[in-house]
């Protein structure tokens, strides 16, 4: 739970420490809307993906699902800027499957946290095979760091990519060079 009043003070803090006048007309509001970001870009910490994986339908096909391109925006937790890019999800299901929509709003939960990006790859596995007892489970985020880009190394365009495999993923070569032609096309 964000607590407002303790990010106020923190924004306050640091805009002093950095110099600034608080109190001027461009920054007198800034704590409160830092604040308000705060609980919309770490609202994630208050919830669990399995709420909204647990919208599931019987299916007769256990083939691959496959969900690419699902913008995503996190915060990078060494350095509180921003990561973004997009993840593609796939599951082999086993006699059930999730709302598609369920999978975007699994990854938003795990983004939604100050993360880095192998963990949040990790939680969205996870999430899946806690829900569906899928198969086989395969992640795949591509995403660019700011903290990468605009400060330090500076290196602009550079993207990490990230993956994780589970069950059939991880053993069937095939599958997983269905999912990256998949995701490439
Ligand atoms: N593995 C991983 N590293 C990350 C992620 N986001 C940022 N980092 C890295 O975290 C590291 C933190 O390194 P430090 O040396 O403690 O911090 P720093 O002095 O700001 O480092 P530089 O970024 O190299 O200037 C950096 O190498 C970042 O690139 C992420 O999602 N995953
Ligand atoms: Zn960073």
């Amino acid at each position: 739970m964000v607590d407002k009043q303790k990010v106020e003070q923190a924004i306050r803090l640091l805009l002093e420490g950095i110099g600034e006048d608080t109190e001027r007309e461009g920054l007198k509001d800034t704590p409160d809307r830092i604040a308000r970001m705060c609980m919309e870009i770490y609202g994630g910490l208050d919830e669990e993906a399995d709420q909204h994986l647990a919208k599931q339908f019987k299916v007769e096909n256990n083939e691959m699902v496959l969900e690419k391109d699902i913008t995503f925006y996190s915060m990078c937790e060494h350095h509180l800027m921003p990561f973004y890019g997009k993840a593609h999800i796939a599951y082999i299901p086993n006699g059930r499957v999730t709302g598609l929509s369920k999978l975007a709003r699994t990854v938003d939960v795990y983004a939604r946290r100050p993360q880095i990006q192998e963990r949040l790859t990790v939680q969205i596995a996870d999430a899946l095979e806690r829900a569906l007892n899928p198969r086989g489970v395969m992640v795949m985020l591509e995403a660019e760091h700011t903290c990468m880009t605009m400060r330090g190394i500076k290196k602009p365009g550079s993207k990490t990519i990230t993956t994780v495999t589970r069950g059939d993923f991880k053993t069937d070569r095939e599958l997983q060079k269905q999912f990256l032609s998949m995701v490439k096309d």
